[in-house]
């Protein structure tokens, strides 16, 4: 699926995925699967709490990666993320726009609390230790950038997934209505776009209908990770906040941004955006995009299923995407 995907996208120009509709992220899903094949996913599906998709991050993280852990009583561990504080004395803080935002302002305990955590495992023995935790995300009451300081980027990489261009579109918005940021920029084609390609200025008029298209507006590729390269280009263009969206790779591409930003000293945050079609990420329920891969899965299994019924001894193989994961398969109605 994904060099179906990616082949469709890198082709077109930055300006036309910008304005011409295309469904390639959902209709190719369906191309995909309507060609019949076995499958095998589910002999390889896992569902334990230790996920494949994680154990291959912190496995295979880069080699500089040490992680970050916090521990407590009773058992407490918080591993924890980087942050610009970590190796930026005396940083700044500033109160979050979201205050005076009239939609947010009346809603009391809106911020999340800067020690708030989110535990691994849900359930534990009475006298197990509390185990492994997580920062939990959300709207701080101090932020660290003031709003006509932030300049933006958005970046895609790797295989497509339904929801991209919904998530591209949000980050835009969010950062214009909601926190006052007025420069976001759009890197073309993954991560070569740095220093290869156009960018374009995303606002939310530019956006404002991408969601109802499939792909990403972006575009993406896979290869071209030349760090160096990249943080020159971010250093260049004085880009203070990079979003990165994509997959295992993509992410292990942006731990090595951020080593290189930390070497540098460079006030630059940077934030990875999990994407995955195959519903692999520990602790959060649905990850963006996967409810729209099991429907389309559907229609393709159903077509199968008509055809199969209409023959004597009919069969209908349906290969499903999703590695070691089977989640995709698993959440089909027989
Ligand atoms: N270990 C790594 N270090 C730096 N960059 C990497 C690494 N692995 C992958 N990348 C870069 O990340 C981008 C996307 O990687 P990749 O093709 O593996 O897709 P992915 O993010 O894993 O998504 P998918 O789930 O669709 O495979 C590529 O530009 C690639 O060069
Ligand atoms: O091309 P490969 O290595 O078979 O990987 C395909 C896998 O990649 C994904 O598209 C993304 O993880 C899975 O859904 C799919 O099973």
């Amino acid at each position: 699926m994904d060099s179906v995907n990616v082949s469709s996208t890198s082709s077109s120009s930055l300006k036309s995925r910008f304005l011409e509709p295309s469904n390639s992220g959902i209709s190719s899903i369906k191309q995909f699967s309507s060609v019949s094949f076995s499958s095998s996913s589910s002999s390889r599906s896992s569902f334990s709490s230790g996920s494949p998709r994680k154990d291959t991050l912190m496995a295979s993280s880069t080699e500089n990666f040490k992680p970050k852990i916090v521990n407590g009583p009773a058992g407490y561990v918080l591993q924890d993320v980087p942050h610009l504080s970590d190796y930026i004395p005396d940083l700044p803080t500033y109160c979050n726009p979201l205050q005076d935002n009239p939609a947010y302002s009346v809603v009391k305990q809106y911020f999340v609390h800067v020690d708030d955590t989110v535990p691994q495992k849900i359930v534990v023995h009475k006298n197990s230790p509390r185990g492994i935790h997580f920062r939990r995300a959300g709207p701080r009451q101090k932020v660290y950038f003031e709003s006509d300081e932030v300049h933006a980027c958005i970046v895609t990489c790797g295989g497509l997934c339904p929801g991209l261009n919904t998530v591209i579109r949000e980050i835009v918005c969010g950062l214009y209505h909601m926190y006052g940021v007025k420069k976001v920029l759009g890197i073309d084609g993954g991560y070569r776009g740095f220093y290869a390609k156009n960018t374009v200025p995303l606002t939310p008029k530019v956006v404002n209908d991408i969601h109802k298209r499939g792909g990403t507006v972006l575009g993406t590729s896979r290869g071209g990770h030349d760090t160096s390269k990249i943080v020159d280009s971010i250093q260049d263009r004085g880009i203070n906040q990079v979003y990165i969206i994509g997959g295992d790779g993509t992410l292990k591409g942006a731990s090595v941004i951020y080593e290189e930003v930390r070497k540098r000293g460079l006030k630059v945050a940077v934030v990875g955006i999990p994407k995955t079609i195959d519903n692999d990420i520990p602790v959060i329920d649905r990850s963006f995009g996967f409810d729209t891969a099991v429907e389309e899965a559907q229609r393709a299994i159903n077509a199968a299923h008509v055809e199969a019924e209409s023959i004597e001894n009919g069969i209908g193989v349906v290969k499903l995407m999703g590695r070691y994961s089977g989640k995709l398969l698993f959440c089909q109605k027989p």
